[in-house]
């Protein structure tokens, strides 16, 4: 079988030599894209050889009765034919939503997350490849923007992101637009599941991939999604430098302070002086930082709160506490930030 562009682009993109000897998940949902990304995968695979097998997740909803099982059913088919080893996970969106108070589309995220992470740690993978594409990039930018965002928010879904300390998640086709996946497909004579949800207007996203950007793709073309892109991508390197100069100063701010747990309470402490006269920008990422890698939500924390507590920094007042989402108390005793909060 001839290598197709499809191919040559996500071999180019996720060089096969950096992967053919690991295990890798496909997160397989069973439509278009996540079907090209199993095929295109196991193409590669079969030309480059290598110790890793490739094995296809698919979790299971069962959001909408017999056609979420049809789906399940078809995808360990295809899998069956093509001999990849290959696990259906069932979720549970409704207690996800309740446990967590989401809608039932962030709930089913947040499920799909955690239980394809659980079964690739469980099958010794090493990175789990999601399915997204280019037009999912800038669905998601366009999303962002609308909702409200930051710089980081703006640079898009990384191609990258660590899971758990042995485990990544890989997007490959990030470059692939859903016309080179399509024609792909068409050529291989591959057929895939049509999810009936993503034509629901009802959501908000399918509403801005089915009405707005049509509507703004028929006044100025392509030129739309390129301009989206090219912010993307410059906003990736200004969030990248600037992360880079904040774990600096960050490492001068916590030097000799690492966070200590007692009685149930957590106690973080930075020392201003390390941060004080740096710009504010420095400072909220820095913080931001601290704030993330001690298991902190970072969901309710948006930037009024960052902007707070940078200033908190920049204008110390040992009577001044300020408490924060997610119970975290922050006062400055003696030229330090000290950030409290109980865990369980
Ligand atoms: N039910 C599923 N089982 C396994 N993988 C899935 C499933 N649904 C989605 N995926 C994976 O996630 C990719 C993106 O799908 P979709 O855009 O619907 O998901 P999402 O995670 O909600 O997206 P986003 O992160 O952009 O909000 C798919 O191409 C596929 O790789």
């Amino acid at each position: 079988m001839n290598p197709t562009a499809l191919v040559q682009k996500i071999g180019s993109s996720w060089p096969p030599a950096t992967w053919k000897d690991v295990n890798i998940g496909i997160a397989l949902s069973g439509g278009a894209d996540s079907v090209a990304l199993l095929r295109s995968l196991e193409e590669i695979k079969q030309s480059n050889g290598g110790s890793g097998e490739l094995f296809a997740l698919h979790v299971n909803h069962h959001l909408r009765g017999e056609a979420s099982d049809g789906e399940q059913h078809w995808c360990e088919e295809l899998c069956r034919k093509l001999e990849i080893p290959f696990e259906a996970l069932q979720g549970d969106v409704a207690r996800r939503a309740r446990k967590e108070g989401d809608g039932i589309e962030a709930a089913a995220r947040h499920e799909r997350y955690a239980l394809l992470t659980q079964a690739a740690e469980r099958c010794g993978i090493r990175y789990l490849a999601f399915a997204h594409t280019q037009n999912d990039q800038v669905e998601t930018i366009l999303f962002r923007l609308l909702r409200g965002t930051g710089i980081r928010g703006i640079a898009g879904m990384s191609r990258v992101r660590g899971l758990t300390p042995t485990l990544s998640l890989i997007r490959p086709m990030l470059s692939c637009t859903r016309n080179e996946i399509l024609a792909y497909l068409s050529e291989r004579e591959q057929s895939f599941c049509n999810d009936q949800s993503n034509t629901d207007s009802q959501f908000v996203r399918n509403r801005l991939r089915n009405e707005l950007l049509p509507l703004l793709r028929s006044n100025y073309d392509e030129k739309v999604d390129r301009a989206i892109l090219r912010l993307s991508e410059q906003a990736l390197e200004i969030q990248s430098f600037l992360e880079a100069e904040a774990r600096k100063l960050l490492s001068h701010s916590l030097r000799g302070s690492p966070a200590d747990a007692q009685n149930g309470t957590t106690r973080l402490k930075l020392n201003i002086a390390a941060l004080a006269n740096r710009p504010e920008i420095l400072i909220r990422e820095a913080l931001r930082i601290a704030w993330r890698e001690s298991g902190l939500a970072e969901q309710e924390m948006n930037f009024d709160w960052w902007c707070k507590l940078a200033d908190l920094v920049l204008s110390p007042a040992s009577n001044r506490v300020l408490n924060l989402p997610g119970n975290v108390r922050a006062q400055v005793i003696e030229n330090r930030l000290h950030l409290e909060w109980q865990h369980s």
